[in-house]
């Protein structure tokens, strides 16, 4: 087997998938009894999405059933008049206001049943936006370090396509569900009403309908399940061959063609499980349809004993072979309804899952609030990365006074982005804590945590929003204070707002039409502007020049000595060991943990990792000798 060009063929599934798994192989009365818990999540969306519509909704349903079963059971009265003893034109007669009830019957069901489609149609969207709204407020709340868990990822893509969608659908359903209920009881009524016997035989003919369906579901099912990692990597592959972010670099190193075979290869195989799925079911459907027939045929076999043996009158059997078909129509449309239903709540119930795992990993609000901090402690913390078996930090204490500038150094990978989330609160510390005045930031309400903090990040937000309220973003409810503008100049980002055709207006983003993007250097200037406005005791900044060019460093750097002298305590992450002279305190990082602390010319005069990689840069600026 060839090795995956994208992504890795992952033989375990994300954990979610795990009671799902369960759910694919269970039998059917497992399945049926499982359908009350996905009517009660999707009614009580609907609930809550419109009370109004869901009601009527409810109503014109179960009208329309009543309707229906009521013109089964006219029905029945037409055909036991029509078939009864006497002169025919009495019968006929006799029969006609039966027969103006069953029409009757038929033209007001066609108007409940357009009245409920309108019904549904109006609360569908409105569920479907209830649920899109639930799960953003929710995940917006959900820890910073669930988004590096690719479980919790999945199931969030999964959960916005397939569940949100199933939601919607199963509305339908549900409605399709009452109604058909109400249909079938009068249906096997008016059968059972002939003779006790010909209502369980009616089931003979549906039951294996019902199995075969639920079977087929369930292969769909448990297909979309074994897939899933497959499916991702396929649209990850089409993503590289039509996104614009790789698109220039797929044409300059030729790989295209290898791009694209590998999306073949992995279409090709989804295409074969498509293919097997399909044919599985088909085979279930048959013997499904196969023991109906046989069911039908068992039905009809035991209506002629009843007449055999005299049980039934011969002028009833006709009306018992009517019925029996309404009974059996009524039962495969319940059937169908329940098998939609059963289809939909597998789905449905990824919203409740991602619902429960994103509360789990939401801490619960706390009252204790928090000043800007005199002192930060960080307490000999470790902190592993979900799924990770290798920690990115461990034992690491640090005490960073208020108005301090700390940098973080260390070889790529050493830990420092990870040390500047913790000490910001970004992330809870997997063993040890961060305290702020001597509080856990455990402890302490997150949301006063993250308003005193401004992170300046290496790879920076790319709103897609003028630049005016790209710098805004870092603090949208500001009123008074900092201004854009200033901002904008003491970062040097006003210079390149100049450049922009419409100022401050431009919008930044490719997404749409009149946007238009910046360079990576300019992004950093727009963060830093950004991470000024926020105008926050507490700042990381995080390779905040990694993308810019000496003179816009400089300034950068000039800015940030000025902000600090301020106060504020600024967290510095950089590779550029010139800016990081003046720092009150450098910490050397390495494999996750601390190997150097000191001022500069402390660290210079150790003569360890520091003051060889100082040296390092310091040489390449020195004149080179011929
Ligand atoms: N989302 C993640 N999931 C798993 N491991 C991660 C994740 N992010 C970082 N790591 C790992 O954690 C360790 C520390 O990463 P971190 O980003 O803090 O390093 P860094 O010193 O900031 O690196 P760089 O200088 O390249 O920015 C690395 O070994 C990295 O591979």
């Amino acid at each position: 087997m060839t090795r995956p060009l994208v992504g890795i063929d992952e033989v375990d599934l994300p954990k979610w998938t795990q009671v799902d798994q369960q759910v694919a192989k269970a039998g059917l009365w497992h399945t049926i009894r499982a359908l009350p818990a996905g009517i009660r999540i999707v009614v009580g969306l609907a609930w809550r999405a419109s009370r109004r519509l869901t009601l009527l909704t409810a109503v014109l349903s179960l009208a329309a059933g009543c309707v229906t079963a009521f013109g089964v059971l006219a029905t029945a009265d037409v055909l036991t008049t029509l078939l009864a003893e006497g002169p025919t034109p009495d019968r006929v007669v006799a029969a006609l206001p039966a027969v103006g009830w069953v029409v009757g019957s038929f033209a007001f069901r066609a108007l409940l049943d357009s009245a409920g489609n309108a019904a549904q149609a109006l609360l569908r969207p409105h569920v479907e936006q209830t649920a899109q709204q639930e799960v953003h407020a929710a995940v917006a709340r959900v820890e910073l370090v669930a988004f590096e868990d690719s479980d919790y990822a999945d199931l969030l893509r999964q959960c916005m396509t397939m569940g949100v969608r199933s939601i919607e659908s199963s509305i339908s359903a549900i409605a399709n569900v009452g109604g058909s209920l109400v249909y079938l009881a009068a249906s096997v009524i008016s059968a059972g009403v002939l003779h006790p016997i010909l209502a369980p035989v009616v089931m003979l003919a549906v039951v294996p309908n019902l199995w075969a369906s639920a079977r087929a579901a369930k292969l769909a099912y448990a297909s979309y399940l074994a897939t899933i990692a497959r499916s991702r990597r396929l649209s990850v592959a089409s993503g590289l061959l039509t996104d614009r972010e790789t698109a220039a670099e797929m044409r300059a190193s030729t790989a295209g063609s290898a791009l694209l075979a590998e999306y073949g290869r992995i279409s090709d195989a989804l295409t074969r499980e498509a293919v097997r799925v399909a044919l599985a079911q088909t085979r279930v459907r048959l013997t499904g349809r196969m023991m109906a027939g046989i069911g039908t045929g068992g039905g009809y076999a035991i209506l002629g004993l009843l007449l055999y043996v005299g049980w039934l009158a011969l002028p009833l059997a006709g009306t018992a072979v009517v019925a029996m078909r309404l009974a059996t129509s009524a039962l495969t449309s319940t059937m169908m309804g329940i098998k939609n239903l059963y289809e939909d709540t597998l789905y449905v119930n990824l919203y409740t899952r991602l619902l429960d795992m994103t509360r789990s990993r939401t801490r619960p609000a706390v009252p204790r609030q928090v000043a800007a901090p005199e002192l930060i402690t960080v307490e000999a913390v470790g902190f592993s990365y979900p799924g990770q078996d290798e920690p990115a930090l461990r034992d690491v204490s640090l005490t960073i006074a208020k108005g301090q500038v700390v940098a973080l150094v260390g070889e790529n990978g050493s830990g420092k982005s990870t040390l500047g989330k913790l000490i910001t609160g970004l992330y809870q510390p997997t063993s040890g804590r961060v305290c702020w005045d001597g509080a856990d930031l455990a402890e302490i309400d997150e949301e006063a945590v993250y308003q005193r903090i401004a992170l300046v990040s290496q790879d920076p937000a790319r709103w897609p929003m003028t630049a005016y309220d790209n710098i805004r973003m870092g603090r949208i409810d500001r009123e008074h204070g900092l201004s854009v503008a200033d901002a904008a100049r003491e970062s040097g980002a006003d210079q390149v707002i100049a450049e922009l055709p419409d100022g401050y207006q431009t919008l930044l983003s490719r997404l749409f039409s009149s946007g238009r993007d910046l360079s990576g250097g300019q992004w950093q200037r727009i963060s830093v502007a950004r991470g000024i406005y926020r105008d926050a005791p507490v700042l990381v900044v995080d390779e905040p020049t990694a993308a810019m060019d000496a003179r816009a460093e400089h300034e950068v750097f000039e800015s940030l000595r000025r902000l600090g002298a301020g106060g504020r305590t600024t967290i510095l992450i950089t590779h550029r060991l010139a800016n990081v002279q003046h720092a009150d305190q450098i910490v050397v990082l390495d494999h996750g943990r601390v190997t150097e602390h000191g001022s500069h010319q402390e660290l210079m005069a150790l003569d360890g990792t520091y003051a060889s990689l100082f040296t390092l840069q310091a040489s390449a600026y020195a004149p080179a000798e011929f």
